[in-house]
């Protein structure tokens, strides 16, 4: 976990990813709109500004349609993991924009009984968390955020999660996740340590060769996708 530079895991090679080329003709319909797979293959020497770039413009190119089906990919894949069948508390986050969709799943997870904790964003960069009890519990936030307007629990609050899902922009095999740079969820993953399970939830493309690391980033356990389900991490 030091160091920016990482070889490539055969085991992910680029023909693992359902991604398109440029190109490349998914069926007989022409690919048509600019994919991240557009670029040059992401390496370790690549800076986290530029990556985080690339993602967002890709995801800009997203259809509503294509992040309602998203959506219900990732919440079915994550219900049915037996971590989060056992955990009684999981952290999430409510997706907004072009994120990959995690509504559906916070309002599953609820349904079914667990108790979900959403992040709300502190100006120190920190996150406190409070409980999602059903749809009237969120209130629009600053910066495009949509958060709990309930009580309060905590920065600490996350250490009794379970399954903590975190947000990323990209992800790499082995779990190394590129977020929106504000070192939050590092913080995070530093606190609750092995004792949750953590997924990092990102679009089929954005889970990459290799995401560029700093000492403070913190891995995660596993990867969400759409299209791949889980995938655990290779440094599990
Ligand atoms: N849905 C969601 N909730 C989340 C996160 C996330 O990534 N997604 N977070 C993950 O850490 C935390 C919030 N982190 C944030 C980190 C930086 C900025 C930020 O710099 N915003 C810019 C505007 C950028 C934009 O519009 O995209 C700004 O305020 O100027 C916002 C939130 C907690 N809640
Ligand atoms: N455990 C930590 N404690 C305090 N500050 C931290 C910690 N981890 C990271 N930071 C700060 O956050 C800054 C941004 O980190 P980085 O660019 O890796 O964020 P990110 O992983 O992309 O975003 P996030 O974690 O919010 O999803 C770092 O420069 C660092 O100063």
């Amino acid at each position: 976990m030091s160091g920016t530079c990482h070889t490539r895991s055969p085991a992910f090679s680029r023909r693992h990813f359902s991604v398109a080329s440029p190109g490349v003709h998914l069926g007989r319909r022409p690919v048509r709109r600019a994919h991240l797979a557009d670029w040059p293959l992401v390496d370790g020497t690549q800076s986290k500004r530029d990556l985080r770039r690339r993602v967002l413009a890709a995801r800009r190119g997203r259809s509503e349609r294509e992040r309602a089906a998203a959506g219900a990919k990732i919440r079915d894949a994550v219900l049915a993991l037996p971590a989060t069948a056992s955990a009684s508390t999981v952290a999430a986050y409510y997706a907004v924009g072009s994120e990959p969709d995690t509504r559906l799943l916070v309002a599953a997870l609820f349904e079914r009984g667990h108790r979900v904790l959403l992040p709300v964003f502190l100006d120190s960069g920190e996150l406190d968390w409070a409980a999602y009890t059903g749809p009237e519990s969120l209130a629009p936030a600053g910066r495009g955020l949509v958060e709990p307007a309930g009580p309060r629990l905590g920065v600490d609050a996350v250490r009794g999660a379970g399954v903590l899902v975190c947000p990323a922009l990209a992800v790499d095999p082995a779990g190394r996740r590129l977020g929106r740079g504000a070192g939050c969820y590092d913080r995070v993953l530093a606190l609750v340590g092995a004792q949750a399970l953590s997924l990092a939830v990102v679009y089929d493309d954005e889970l990459v060769d290799a995401v560029p690391v700093e000492p403070h980033d913190r891995p995660v356990r596993a990867v969400v996708t759409p299209g791949r389900g889980v995938v655990w991490s290779t440094a599990r």
